[in-house]
């Protein structure tokens, strides 16, 4: 397994005319992790997946892919596939020549197109013709064609994007299976739920600067208070209970529900209250989840700023 960091990325800057997408962007990601990039439309996440897949070159900063410094030339770091604004694909070939022409570009031989066929769900489409392919479809073939070349670091711009809630399970597999064999994925999603489900670290981003970076476990930690629905056996006794508790809000949402508004050690103490006094905790969940909040709140603060 690697040990070097899959992406170093110091101060990375990247303008196209006026518009400044990435200031100084500071970036690490660990190899076997999949790593979320997170961040309103124009926040600069494609831009910075296109620089760790050598289709643009950074104007400052220094960025290592694989513990190899990426140099000022347009090239492809070795070791990297992957796809931004959707999977380049050839709509008059099938799905199996797609990958066959490839793999000729990339001189890697076609013996692993039946498995990445496979691993994608695509065995039984695949001598049909990319023309007829929904937009799952290609999302998945686009993946296909990324693991051909067997990467160490997977690159993925929106690849659930088209995919039903079957396609985007089968694809979170595929991804969570290359992770855990050491593989280290960086995609970005608009998502929530999704990088929840599939990251252990996020980023976000929000007009071209980094505003929160590291595990999913901390925004939860580190948040401001959050809004959580508290099912419990007892409605009235938890409102009472809730009451005595202090940090606690209740916000008066429903008669059979609790929601209350606190931050994670006052939703303990309250929790352990309960349980004292027989209540039992059926359902506890953040109204808007942790990631979501954090979202918003940092987001909304830079574009506000
Ligand atoms: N080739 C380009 N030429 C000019 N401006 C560009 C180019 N690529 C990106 N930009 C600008 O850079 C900024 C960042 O764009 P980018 O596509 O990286 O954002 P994003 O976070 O991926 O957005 P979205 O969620 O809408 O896909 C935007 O203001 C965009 O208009």
């Amino acid at each position: 397994m690697d040990t070097a960091p899959a992406v170093r990325a110091r101060g990375i800057t990247k303008c196209f005319g006026d518009v400044v997408a990435l200031d100084g962007v500071d970036l690490d990601v660990a190899p076997g992790q999949i790593h979320g990039l997170v961040g309103p439309n124009g926040a600069g996440k494609t831009t910075l997946l296109g620089l760790l897949l050598g289709l643009a070159v950074a104007d400052e900063g220094e960025l290592e892919i694989l513990g190899a410094l990426v140099g000022r030339a347009l090239a492809a770091p070795g070791g990297v596939a992957g796809f931004v604004d959707g999977p380049g694909l050839y709509p008059a070939l099938t799905a199996r020549q797609n990958l066959a022409a490839l793999a000729a570009l990339r001189g890697v031989g076609t013996a692993g197109i039946d498995d990445v066929l496979a691993e994608v769900g695509l065995t039984d489409v695949a001598g049909d013709r990319v023309r007829g392919f929904s937009l799952g479809m290609r999302q998945r073939l686009g993946l296909a064609a990324a693991l051909l070349t067997k990467p160490r670091l997977l690159v993925l711009d929106e690849p659930a994007n088209g995919l039903d809630p079957a396609g985007k399970k089968h694809v979170h597999g595929v991804l969570t299976r290359l992770a855990n064999d050491g593989a280290t994925v960086v995609l970005s999603s608009h998502r929530m739920d999704d990088l929840e489900a599939l990251c252990s670290e996020v980023t976000i981003l929000a007009t071209g600067r980094v505003v929160f970076s590291g595990p999913l476990g901390k925004l939860a930690a580190e948040n401001r208070e959050l809004d959580y629905r508290i099912r419990t056996s007892d409605p009235e006794a938890a409102r009472r209970v809730a009451a005595e508790t202090s940090g606690i809000h209740d916000l008066n949402a429903a008669p059979d529900v609790l929601v209350v508004r606190a931050q994670v050690p006052a939703l303990d103490e309250l929790v352990a209250r309960l349980v004292r006094d027989g209540i039992a905790v059926r359902e506890l969940a953040p109204v808007v989840s942790p990631l979501e909040a954090a979202f918003l709140a940092l987001t909304e603060q830079e574009v506000t700023r």
